[in-house]
């Protein structure tokens, strides 16, 4: 169980400790999310979650360093992508909506992708989640925040140049519906007027971690490892809960 056991004023100066205790929340705002909207059925979970937001235009090397991430700190990764596309595979009520606004290069309606999200969150058995290619709109955001309850701890944004993502898309072989020239130009005007806002929102909130998607993928590895490096040093039995005006100082007293 979590205790509060002293309340400090914001006077300790160090950006790392500032940036980081800001991107750490309790578990309390999670479970009380998720067990409202589960109406009590799925118990609350007993690790504080630690929510990444993957983001970045199409091909810009969402996945690949996702699958990186997972090998090396054990995250579960949650792609919007796949989730919505296993929606399509699996002929759901919501199904055809979901194929032909991927085809149209647009977003999938908020509420439909996080429930998605959710469901996905509450049957993990971890609290590290990667929540891959969301959100993409400030709709999404939002959405997120009043379903579940929580913000990210870290938002990463693989900044890559639109030739080299266009070239990687048209090279990607996975047989997808979006991944075609026509797509792929919508999908970056989608991608600059609709999610380029949510990026900088999370910039003024100082959650962003920009990496530039250029090089070899163990070349931009080497600049993502570090960001969770530094979070997985905060002793495990110690959490500082960063507020404007106030740093509370949480003691896993279990
Ligand atoms: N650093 C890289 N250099 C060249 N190709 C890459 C790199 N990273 C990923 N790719 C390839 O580019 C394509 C898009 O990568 P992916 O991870 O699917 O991007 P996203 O999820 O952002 O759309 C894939 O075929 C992948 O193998
Ligand atoms: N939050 C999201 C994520 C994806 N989608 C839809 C629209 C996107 O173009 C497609 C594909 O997303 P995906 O993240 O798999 O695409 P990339 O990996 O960036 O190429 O899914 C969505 O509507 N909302
Ligand atoms: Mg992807």
């Amino acid at each position: 169980m979590w205790r509060r056991v002293a309340s400090l004023s914001s006077s300790i100066s160090s950006s790392f400790l500032a940036q980081t205790a800001s991107r750490l929340n309790t578990w309390e705002s999670l479970t009380t999310g998720i067990a409202q909207q589960a109406k009590g059925v799925i118990a609350p979970k007993e690790k504080t979650p630690f929510i990444t937001f993957v983001l970045g235009g199409p091909g810009s090397g969402k996945g690949t360093q996702c699958i990186k991430i997972v090998e090396t700190f054990g995250f579960a990764h949650l792609s919007a992508g796949d989730l919505l596309r296993r929606e399509i595979a699996s002929k759901s009520a919501d199904g055809a909506m979901i194929l032909n606004t991927i085809k149209e290069g647009k977003i999938v309606p908020s509420q439909v992708t996080v429930k998605l999200i959710q469901k996905e969150m509450e049957l993990s058995d971890n609290h590290k989640f990667l929540i891959d290619g969301f959100p993409r709109t400030e709709e999404n955001r939002v959405s997120f925040e009043q379903i579940i309850g929580v913000e990210p701890n870290v938002v990463l944004f693989f900044d890559c140049p639109e030739e080299e993502m266009v070239k990687r898309v048209l090279n990607r072989n996975e047989g997808r519906v979006d991944d075609n020239l026509e797509t792929i130009k919508k999908r970056l005007t989608v991608f600059q007027a609709l999610s380029l806002p949510v990026i900088n929102y999370y910039s003024e909130k100082g959650k962003l971690y920009t990496i530039k998607a250029i090089g070899t993928e163990d070349e931009i590895f080497e600049q993502v490892r570090p960001i969770f490096a530094a979070f997985e040093a905060i002793p495990l039995n110690t959490r500082w809960n960063w507020n404007i005006s106030a740093l509370v100082v949480v003691i896993d007293m279990s």
